[in-house]
């Protein structure tokens, strides 16, 4: 069983229900940071990047003994990186570019203390069917698109467009498990012993 208590610098439900998942316990600290890329900043060092400042946030804020863990997701399709979307007209802009196409999911993980940074980032490649315009009418409209990076959640309804997965489904639903435990397991916390 879990011998120590995290932080962790996250808003995201998802990143909670995968961490009990695992039976990590951890308590909440959110921050909250600019999420721009960097003029054309590539996808590996964006996700790199935004998990790392979200760590370093957080420990500034609370100076705690405990480690302390973050994660960034990013959908790249042909290189391009997308975040949330804005409104509808930017959902259906990345839902048409996602649709009947392979794209990558990137997950980064941070993970400090014992002055100690370590991360680690997971790539996914996620295919999605052909969407019609009506499909994405209707999806919006159940909510789910808004608030998930390239306006989808694979968890949710969107696991009727997606025809496969190769990597992590974890990490496509923002925090690879697998990279997690391992960074964690080097800051001494026993995931199962
Ligand atoms: C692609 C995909 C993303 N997502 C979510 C995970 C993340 O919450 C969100 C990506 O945005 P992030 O900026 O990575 O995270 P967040 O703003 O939700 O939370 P925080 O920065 O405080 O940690 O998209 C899914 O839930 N399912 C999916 O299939």
């Amino acid at each position: 069983m879990m011998t120590k208590q995290i932080v962790l610098a996250s808003a995201s439900p998802r990143r909670r229900e995968l961490l009990d998942q695992i039976g990590v316990s951890y308590r909440v600290h959110v921050v909250d940071i600019d999420e721009t890329p960097l003029l054309n900043e590539l996808p590996r060092a964006y996700v790199t990047r935004i998990a790392a400042e979200k760590s370093a946030a957080c420990c500034s804020q609370l100076n705690v003994g405990k480690p302390v863990l973050a994660a960034d997701t990013a959908v790249v399709v042909q290189g391009r990186i997308m975040g949330k979307p804005q409104d509808f007209e930017h959902a259906r802009q990345m839902l048409e570019l996602l649709s009947g196409q392979t794209h990558q999911v990137y997950s980064a993980v941070s993970v400090r203390g014992d002055n100690r940074h370590e991360q680690a980032v997971s790539i996914t490649d996620v295919t999605f069917r052909a969407l019609t315009g009506n499909e994405i009418k209707a999806y919006w409209r159940t909510g789910e698109p808004r608030d998930k990076a390239g306006a989808y959640a694979i968890q949710g309804f969107a696991s009727i467009f997606i025809q496969s997965i190769k990597g992590s489904f974890s990490g496509v639903v923002g925090l690879p498990l697998f990279e997690t435990a391992q960074l964690l397991e080097r800051q001494g916390i026993k995931i199962i012993t």
